[in-house]
């Protein structure tokens, strides 16, 4: 990375604010997935080694530039705590005089976590005034939150511009794993796309189609697919607008030599139900008052061979509607897949298919699980992430 990260710095005694992206799901005022927390840990660690006064930074949830009490990030300084061993001081504010004279009680290699910068209009507006005031908190700016370095937020890209700006341990891994994915990929190289929607996707598949070998289609937007091949899908998702982009794709693909794998069979339904009526068809039969809920075993034999023949595949999007048991088969085979292909590099691409690859207890067995959703997509999708961009060049 041309980045410079917080091993090209100096951190003896400095004070340092470091943007981390604690967006943790919560439910009765406890932390329900800590995974965010554990991955910047490595960072706050360093930070405290190197004698840092560390002030973490986040958002939660999207409170819309007012206090939501439920959006406190409270519970979250209580769990990294416990993780870190260690006492987590939390304000009440993002920025101001108290915040100031509380960070002025900092020891060396001690934390403190400010409240919820998204409980100030000035944060997602990226107002400079703000930018200020965070940065005046501090001596050096980290930016560790790589699920955020999409937004170009006061606490993510304006503070870049008024202190001396480096990535976290945590942000670097990503834009490592993910850049050498895109710019120096081991061969062959499969990217498996699923999902619900085409038009989320249309970026994403216009890039990789450039780099791939093989392009794998799954989930709800298959079927605009399946359509534009001229096979009936019957009530299955549609995107009546993508079917000539879906035929585009099909075709540049052919001129590009990259094979393009869609689904051969399917598990339908009667309705859209975990107690729905199912039946496996091939794909030229689905029936005209029935959906396509996941991938068939034929599809996922088919995707899970094409997984092992690779050596790196890049996966975003479930395969079928995996929170329902009944569709949640195509998904756990190309899990499998991955999990089984020893010699397959697998990279998860934050969102869905990363809860996915949790659920069914896989997550050890891939090699990079992003943890970044949107992050992750716009990276693949070629765009620049604000976050990174303000960042010091080495
Ligand atoms: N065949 C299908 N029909 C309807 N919905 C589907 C189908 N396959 C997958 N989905 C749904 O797509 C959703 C995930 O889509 P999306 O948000 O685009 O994925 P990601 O978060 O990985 O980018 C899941 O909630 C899943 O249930
Ligand atoms: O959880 C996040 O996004 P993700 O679900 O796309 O990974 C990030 O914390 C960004 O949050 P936002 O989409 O409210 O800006």
């Amino acid at each position: 990375m041309n980045k410079k990260s917080v091993k090209d710095v100096d951190l003896k005694g400095k004070r340092v604010f470091c943007r981390v992206d604690f967006n943790v799901p919560m439910k009765d005022g406890q932390v329900t997935d800590e995974t965010r927390i554990r991955a910047a840990l490595p960072t706050i660690q360093y930070l405290m080694d190197q004698g840092a006064k560390v002030i973490l930074a986040s958002h939660l949830g999207r409170p819309k530039g007012s206090v939501v009490e439920e959006m406190r990030l409270t519970p979250v300084a209580k769990r990294l705590s416990e993780l870190l061993g260690k006492d987590v001081q939390k304000t009440d504010e993002a920025y101001g005089e108290s915040v100031k004279s509380q960070i002025g009680t900092l020891n060396e290699g001690e934390v403190l976590l400010l409240e919820n910068v998204r409980f100030y209009p000035g944060e997602e507006k990226n107002d400079s005034e703000l930018a200020k005031a965070f940065a005046e908190l501090a001596d050096v700016y980290v930016n560790d939150a790589f699920g955020a370095a999409h937004r170009a937020h006061a606490s993510t890209e304006g503070i870049a511009h008024h202190l001396p700006a480096v990535s976290g341990l945590l942000m670097e891994k990503e834009l490592d794993v993910l850049g050498k994915a895109l710019s120096n990929p081991e061969r062959p190289f499969t990217a498996i796309i699923g999902g619900a929607k085409v038009k989320d996707k249309i970026g994403v598949i216009e890039n990789l189609l450039e780099k791939v070998d093989n392009l794998i289609i799954g989930g709800g937007l298959a079927y605009t697919f399946v359509k534009a091949q001229g096979h009936e899908i019957g009530q299955s998702l549609l995107e009546e607008d993508k079917i000539d982009l879906a035929k585009s794709f099909i075709q540049k693909a052919e001129e590009k030599g990259v094979k393009f794998y869609m689904p051969i069979d399917a598990v339908v339904a009667d309705e859209f139900s975990e107690t729905a009526n199912t039946k496996v068809v091939s794909i030229e039969e689905i029936p005209s008052d029935w959906q396509s809920l996941d991938i068939g075993p034929k599809t996922a034999e088919l995707y899970s061979g094409v997984i092992k023949e690779s050596k790196l595949v890049i996966w975003n999007g479930p395969m079928g509607v995996f929170e329902m048991e009944k569709f949640a088969g195509g998904t756990k085979a190309v899990a499998e897949a991955l999990a089984e292909s020893q010699g397959t590099y697998s990279v998860i691409g934050g969102g869905d298919s990363a809860a996915a690859v949790e659920k069914f207890n896989l997550a050890d067995k891939m090699s990079h699980i992003s943890t970044g959703g949107g992050a992750s997509l716009e990276f693949m999708e070629g765009k620049a992430l604000p976050g990174v961009v303000a960042l010091n060049d080495k």
